[in-house]
């Protein structure tokens, strides 16, 4: 393990499924608590962090399409969840006394800032956690795209996806028990053979923009950290073969 983080700017996606806990629903508070202890940890490492939480804890557009609704006004209600998640994310954080800050995609003054690539950028050498809400301020599109434009904008060198799973696999492990894991991946090949880890919107993203995107559990305290300094259980894709042996090494 290396004591000297491999990444100096990161976006970290969460899932949104994964604050509602054991309750089926919402927000556990002891949840996005335990998320903001392990964001510290990788801030103490002088990691400079960038956030995007999903919303599927609260709300995701389909689900109203699904029904015959607009999915349009579904997905607006969607991005609204994505900026509850963020301000209760901002809360743990501020708590533990790490200085956080909310940038909104749809704009909301009252309640947090708006999101511009400038302000982000500032706020992120300052050394504040920057929390990317609203996703992409658009309908169609999933907080992992917004987290790899957002990852692109602000030139991070990785886009972490914490997610229910310990990494990418040849099938959806939480449906199919015999389905394989993987230590490394392309993009390419993820987007060939379909592996649902991550729409394909992003990881095109990701690809087009040399964006290496680490697929980790979440729910795995001190998890982030541990693969920052070079350590820890993931799935790794990425197309440059030089970056996956400093990986090995
Ligand atoms: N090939 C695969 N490898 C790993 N997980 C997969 C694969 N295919 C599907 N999945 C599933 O994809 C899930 C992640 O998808 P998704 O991004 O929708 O959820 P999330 O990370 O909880 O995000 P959110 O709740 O914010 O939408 C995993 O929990 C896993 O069950
Ligand atoms: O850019 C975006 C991001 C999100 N949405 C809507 O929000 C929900 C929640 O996001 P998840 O990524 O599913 O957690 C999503 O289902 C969309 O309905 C959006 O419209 N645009």
């Amino acid at each position: 393990m290396s004591a000297t983080p491999r990444y100096r700017r990161v976006v970290l996606k969460v899932s949104g499924e994964a604050l509602m806990g054991s309750q089926g629903f919402g927000i556990d508070v002891s949840v996005v608590d335990r998320i903001a202890a392990d964001i510290a940890e990788a801030r103490a490492l002088g990691v400079e962090v960038g956030v995007v939480i999903g919303g599927g804890n609260i709300f995701r557009g389909v689900a109203v399409a699904s029904k015959g609704g607009d999915r349009v006004t579904g997905d607006h209600m969607g991005m609204l969840a994505t900026v509850i998640n963020s301000l209760a994310l901002r809360t743990s954080l501020v708590k533990i006394g790490v200085e956080a800050v909310v940038l909104s995609a749809i704009a909301m003054p009252e309640l947090c800032e708006s999101f511009s690539q400038r302000q982000a950028t500032a706020y992120m050498n300052a050394g504040k956690v920057v929390i990317f809400a609203g996703g992409t301020g658009n309908p169609f599109f999933t907080t992992d795209s917004a987290a790899a434009l957002r990852a692109a904008e602000i030139g991070a060198d990785a886009l972490f996806k914490g997610t229910q799973v310990d990494g990418v696999y040849s099938a959806d492990p939480l449906k199919t028990k015999d389905a394989v894991r993987y230590d490394r991946l392309t993009h390419e090949r993820v987007m060939r053979e379909g592996l649902r880890i991550m729409d394909t919107a992003a990881i095109a993203l990701a690809r087009e923009n040399n964006i290496p995107i680490i697929v980790f559990s979440i729910h795995e305290e001190g998890g982030f950290a541990a693969i920052l300094k070079g350590a820890g259980r993931c799935t790794i894709v990425d197309d440059d073969p030089a970056d996956l042996d400093a990986v090995k090494a």
